[in-house]
Order: structure tokens, then sequence, then C-alpha cells
């Protein structure tokens, strides 16, 4: 998962752009980047690591503009070393574009091809993301002959897009001398939002992956952007918008309520901490089915993800909840790390189990999900480690049992625990003395009570069910194949070698 914003301000955005991809940063830690816009040019900066590390006040300096967009990458295609892979990108024509991406294209082989042969581009990065920003220039191009309005010419060419483009991507773009363009594919799968700030001077506008990010720097929640839907803010702070497709419907990725997003935001009219509350309330009952409760003496979360679920499982079943791991503020998030030793490693540099919580007592410990199982075989061993005599596990998502082809980095169903096992099968796996998943229609249930009105959900991960309607068994072996094998970071190193310089 990314983190993408634009801002589209009356004054300087680069400091307004760096707070929001700090409250953007869960979602990505590999990489970030901030490209602005003043006067017909274009700065940008981007480098490994995270928010805080890669801008220096030298950089921020050299981001001039009251117009800027800004990522923070989790690389699902590509690998997590090419600085070049980085985002924002850039290309020259027409125009001028940046180009921040957020989701996975499930046909950027097919779409490389059309650009080589057809299109006459050049696409030299790994990045499914190029190939987007490549699509739509190109179509951005054609839609510039058509002698339209410039809201018109921007929204044919998304038209054009949306035809040619499978898969997942919200999308923040700045055109040279047009403005700020935001849009989501037509499922929905990422989330996108729109926000305003009224000032003395105007309204400023932003387009966010999360409505935390809008709140942190004081600017309202407008709407989220529809499935298919694109906007378009000018220079003068015009605001156009249109329904590009006439097949959007909307099916945003489960995995957001359940894993990826902050619980204070609010996604497709979902306050994702009450999400978090009804999934906590659902796993209860199943709890309450599956185990004895007399053989429960506390519920613990594995913080952080998991910290709502537990405290309302543990409200419903009357039971004592307590917190008996303590995090290092300092380590992010393991899942999203690249490379399982890392993942590995960092699972116990970021996780401590304090045994007066632990010794003696049985704990049901609760997850948001288990995926590899890297973090629940070691949790279950550091619980008994610090004296714990049962430990039982409850996971508030399904097994996980099928790769995300939608911008989660689980390409092979080898990397997967629940994979060919049963859920015995994974509970002895993690050394736990009891294994609860939640059902996949309880977990629907949870975020459909809070919004009925979500058509349905992308779920591909829990039932092998892609909403694109374009995956096949041929088509996971070959993205097994390319990207199976283990990806390790070897280098933290900086460069740019083509697009808009760091400087
Ligand atoms: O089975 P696994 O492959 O270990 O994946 C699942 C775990 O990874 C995530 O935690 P993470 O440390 O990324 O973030 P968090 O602090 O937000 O919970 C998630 O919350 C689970 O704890
Ligand atoms: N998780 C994402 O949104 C990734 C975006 C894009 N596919 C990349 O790899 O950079
Ligand atoms: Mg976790």
């Amino acid at each position: 998962m990314c983190g993408i914003v634009g801002i589209s301000g009356l004054s300087p955005v680069n400091q307004s752009v760096y707070d929001a991809l700090l409250l953007l940063q869960h979602r990505g830690q590999d990489a970030a980047g901030i490209a602005t816009s003043k006067d017909n040019h274009f700065s940008m900066f981007k480098a490994h690591g995270l928010v805080r590390d890669v801008f220096r006040t030298r950089n921020m300096r050299s981001l001039p503009g009251n117009t800027g967009i800004g990522q923070v990458r989790y690389p699902t295609a590509g690998s997590s070393d090419s600085i070049d892979e980085a985002q924002p990108f850039y290309v020259n024509a027409p125009f001028g574009i940046t180009f921040a991406h957020n989701g996975n294209l499930t046909n950027p082989d097919e779409l490389r091809e059309q650009l080589f042969n057809i299109d006459k581009r050049h696409i030299n990065t790994n990045s499914d993301s190029e190939v987007l920003l490549n699509i739509f220039a190109h179509e951005l191009q054609l839609a510039s002959d058509k002698q339209l309005n410039d809201h018109e010419m921007i929204f044919t060419a998304i038209k054009a897009l949306h035809k040619r483009v499978r898969g997942a991507y919200a999308v923040v773009a700045e055109i040279t001398g047009f403005g700020m363009v935001g849009f989501r594919d037509v499922n929905g799968i990422r989330p996108l939002c729109l926000g305003q700030l009224k000032t003395e001077a105007g309204t400023e506008y932003m387009l966010a992956s999360e409505s935390v990010a809008l709140e942190g720097l004081g600017f309202e929640l407008v709407r989220d952007i529809a499935p298919g839907e694109a906007v378009f803010i000018d220079e003068q702070k015009n605001v156009f918008s249109e329904q590009c497709s006439d097949a959007s419907k909307l099916n945003p990725c489960i995995f957001e309520y359940v894993y990826f997003a902050r619980p204070d935001s609010t996604i497709d009219g979902v306050n994702v901490y009450n999400a978090r509350l009804k999934m906590g309330q659902y796993l209860a009952a199943k709890v309450a089915k599956e185990l004895r409760l007399s053989d429960i003496d506390v519920v613990m979360p594995i913080p952080d993800t998991s910290r709502p679920v537990a405290m309302e499982l543990a409200a419903r079943l009357g039971l004592d909840y307590r917190e008996g791991f303590i995090k290092n503020r300092y380590v992010g998030r393991t899942f999203i790390m690249p490379g399982q030793s890392v993942r590995k490693k960092s699972v116990r540099q970021k996780l401590n189990a304090m045994s007066v919580e632990f010794k003696d007592k049985n704990i049901l410990l609760v997850d948001d999900s288990i995926v590899r199982g890297t973090t629940s075989r070691e949790i279950v061993d550091m619980a008994r480690a610090a004296g714990a005599k049962k430990v039982f596990f409850a996971s508030a998502a399904p097994a996980v049992r099928f790769p995300n082809v939608y911008g989660i980095d689980m390409p092979t169903q080898q990397e997967l625990i629940a994979h060919n096992r049963t859920t015995e099968e994974v509970c002895a796996e993690i050394g736990a003395d009891g294994l609860v998943y939640q059902g996949l229609e309880d977990l629907k249930k949870a975020v459909w009570d809070i919004n009925p009105n979500i058509a349905n959900f992308d779920t591909s991960c829990f039932d092998g069910i892609y909403v694109t309607g374009d995956i096949d068994q041929a088509y996971l072996d070959r993205l097994s194949a390319q990207r199976g094998k283990p990806i390790e970071k070897t280098s933290g190193s900086m460069s740019v070698n083509m697009g808009v310089e760091n400087d």
C-alpha cells in the first residue's frame, strides 16, 4: 500500500505535503517523495527511507510552489531497491506531468507492449506506476488535439485510460499550466478523498489516500472520490468532477479496514476504528462458540492495529483486557517491510512481553490478521517464554489463502501460512492452544453495518475472487515466478538517474 497526497494551495505547500506524508507513513515505509510546481516549473525530491529521514531542510527549500504532490511507497511492482521507482514520477510531454500512484495494475505487461509498439513510449523502470503515467500522458496527448475545454480534455483522457488499464489505482497528478487531478479505478479498490480548507485568501484543496491527512492539516473532508470518477482542480481553484466510466462499482479492498488504514480515518463512509470495533464484536461471538471462555483469563492485543478489535472483544465477552506486549515506538510496521528476514527480526525488536501480565495465566491473543505468520509464530513463543500457561489466538480477518494483486505485496501462495493448511494445522504451526478466525461474511458485515451502500468488497486474499475478473491460476503462477524470489533490501543509496533531478 502506498500513501498519496496532492495539495492545491494559495501559499507554499512543501511543509503541508511533508506533514500529510507523515500522517500517511503507515501506508509505505520504503521511500518518500514530493514534487511541487511553481511558475510552470517542477521541483522534486525523493529517496529511500521514512519521511522524517528523507527530507532535510535544504531539500525542503528546494521545493517551492503553491501546488504539490507526494507519495510514501510500499513496493508491489519492481523492487524496493530502485530509487528510480520511488514516486512521484515525471514525464515531460504533454505539458509536463508529475504523478503519484497507490495500487497495482493487473495488465502492466500488455500495457508495456502497447506503449512500446503502438504509442512509441519508453518505460525505463519495472514500476507499474510508470506504465500508468505513460498511458495517462498518451491519452492526454490525444485528447489535447480535440479542441476541448481543459477539464473535458482531462476527463476524456481518463475515460480512455479506464478502458485500457485494469487493476487498482488511486492517483494524484499535477499537469503544468492546468492544475491538479485525482482519480480512482472503476472498482475504487484503493481509497482517495477530497478535502477543503477555507482561508481568507480563498479555498485550498487537498486529495489524499486517507482522511487522517486532511484532518491533521485542518482540512475538512468533502467526500470520497467515487470509483471511476476524476476530480480536477484548476489553477484558479475551480473544482470539476466527472464519472469517467460506465462500469464503475464500489468494491473497496476490505484489508484497508482490517489493517492498512489508520483507525482515525474514514474511508468510503466508514470510520476505520468503528469497523474494527465491529470486527471485535463479531469475533467475540465466534470465540464464544469455538473456545471455552472459562479457559481464558485475559484478552491481549498484538500492538498496534488489533487494539480496538481486542478491546471490544474483551468487553463483549466480559473478560479482562490487558496490554502485555510493549511496543518499541521507533520500530515501524513489520508486515510492509521488504524481505522476510528483516520482518522476522523486527517483530522481536518491536514487541516485548511483560511477564507480570503473562505469568501463570491463560491468554487469548488477538491480532487483526495472520498473513505469513511472522508475527504470530514469534508472539506465541514470547508469551510462553514470559510464563503464560495456555495461549489462544484469534484473528479479526479470515485465513489469508490467496495472493494479492491490488497493492499488497503477497504475490505467492507458498508464503502464506494458511496456504494448504486447515485452521488446526495453522494453530499447530504457530504453536497456539487454540485458533479462531473471523468468518468472511462477518468481516464484511462489520463494515457493511456502518455503510450498507458499499456494493461489495475486494476479498480476494480470503476467497480467491478477484473483482477485476482478469486473474486466473496462470496469472498467479506467472506472478509467483516473477516476484516470488525473496526481496531483500541491499542498500539505502540515493540517486535519481532520470526525470526531474533531486537538488
Ligand atoms: O502474519 P504476518 O505476516 O506477521 O502479518 C500480520 C501482522 O502484520 C501486521 O502488523 P505490523 O507489525 O505490520 O503493524 P501494526 O503495528 O500496525 O500492527 C498485522 O497487524 C499483523 O500483526
Ligand atoms: N502499494 C502500492 O500502492 C504500490 C504502488 C506501485 N505499484 C509500486 O510498486 O510502487
Ligand atoms: Mg500487527
